[in-house]
């Protein structure tokens, strides 16, 4: 089932006319280099960008025609730019975005992925940068949890592999990839390119604000394609189920 349909959606000098879709089930890496449109395209996609101009459609109707209330009971965002909740404890920041009694605050399947549960006691601003992201991270799918449950979620993560340490960054994307098997879409911005080319049903290659590529990840992570939305030269191997990439050395810009 087709969530999200975006049909020459544009945003001034950020984003040219882009054709894309998200189904249901689906997890979708958002690739490019610092600048290509990544958090315009999500951004735009979750209904929080207006175009200026095209048509947003999610499940089939205007986007901007759903009240934001029961938009925001299954679609949530995970942002880069996280403001600061002065003061108070993350177990106080995480409640302001759950309908669960504190004591119920945090489903044993987040903790498990997030490992933030010895941290609810803690101020959200003494944390650590990484441990920060596990909070927001746990933020954004609580916000949603009920419609996750019921596997009609729609979730925008900003780049939420950042500032993770490995253990961390993999456990998330294989989650991520979990949440779409049971039928929530998952649309993710992502420099980490192994990464994505192993926890992700599709890939969009971005370059100067276009959508340039698209499809699963061993038919549009090639040396071609990366190459020039990445202006460097890589080596993709596939082995033992896994896509490899290597960047063999950062070429000229084009
Ligand atoms: N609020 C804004 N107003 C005007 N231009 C913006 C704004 N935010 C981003 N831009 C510009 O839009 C273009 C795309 O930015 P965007 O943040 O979407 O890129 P990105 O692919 O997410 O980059 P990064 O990997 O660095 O996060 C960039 O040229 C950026 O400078």
């Amino acid at each position: 089932m087709k969530r999200v349909t975006a049909t020459g959606v544009r945003v001034d000098d950020r984003l040219s006319p882009t054709d894309v879709t998200v189904k249901s089930g689906e997890c979708i890496h958002v690739l490019g280099e610092n600048g290509a449109g990544k958090s315009t395209l999500l951004l735009t996609l979750a209904g929080l960008l207006p175009p200026s101009s095209g048509s947003l459609m999610i499940d089939a109707a205007p986007a901007h025609s759903m009240p934001p209330a029961v938009f925001a009971a299954f679609r949530s965002f995970h942002t880069q730019h996280a403001s600061d909740p002065f003061g108070i404890s993350v177990r106080e920041y995480l409640s302001f975005f759950s309908t669960a009694a504190v004591s119920t605050l945090l489903p044993g399947v987040i903790n498990d992925v997030l490992d933030i549960g010895h941290l609810l006691g803690r101020r959200v601003s003494e944390l650590s940068g990484g441990e920060r992201q596990r909070v927001d991270i746990a933020r954004t799918l609580l916000q949603v949890w009920p419609a996750i449950r019921e596997g009609r979620a729609l979730i925008f993560m900003d780049e939420p592999f950042s500032s993770l340490d490995i253990r961390h960054k993999y456990k998330l994307a294989n989650y991520l990839t979990s949440l779409a098997s049971a039928g929530n879409s998952c649309i993710v911005s992502s420099h980490e390119l192994n990464l994505s080319a192993n926890y992700s049903h599709r890939v969009w290659l971005m370059r100067q604000g276009q959508v340039v590529h698209q499809g699963a990840p061993e038919k549009v992570m090639t040396p071609e394609t990366l190459g020039p939305v990445f202006h460097c030269d890589m080596r993709v191997e596939h082995a033992r189920n896994m896509i490899e990439i290597h960047v063999i050395q950062p070429a000229a810009k084009q």
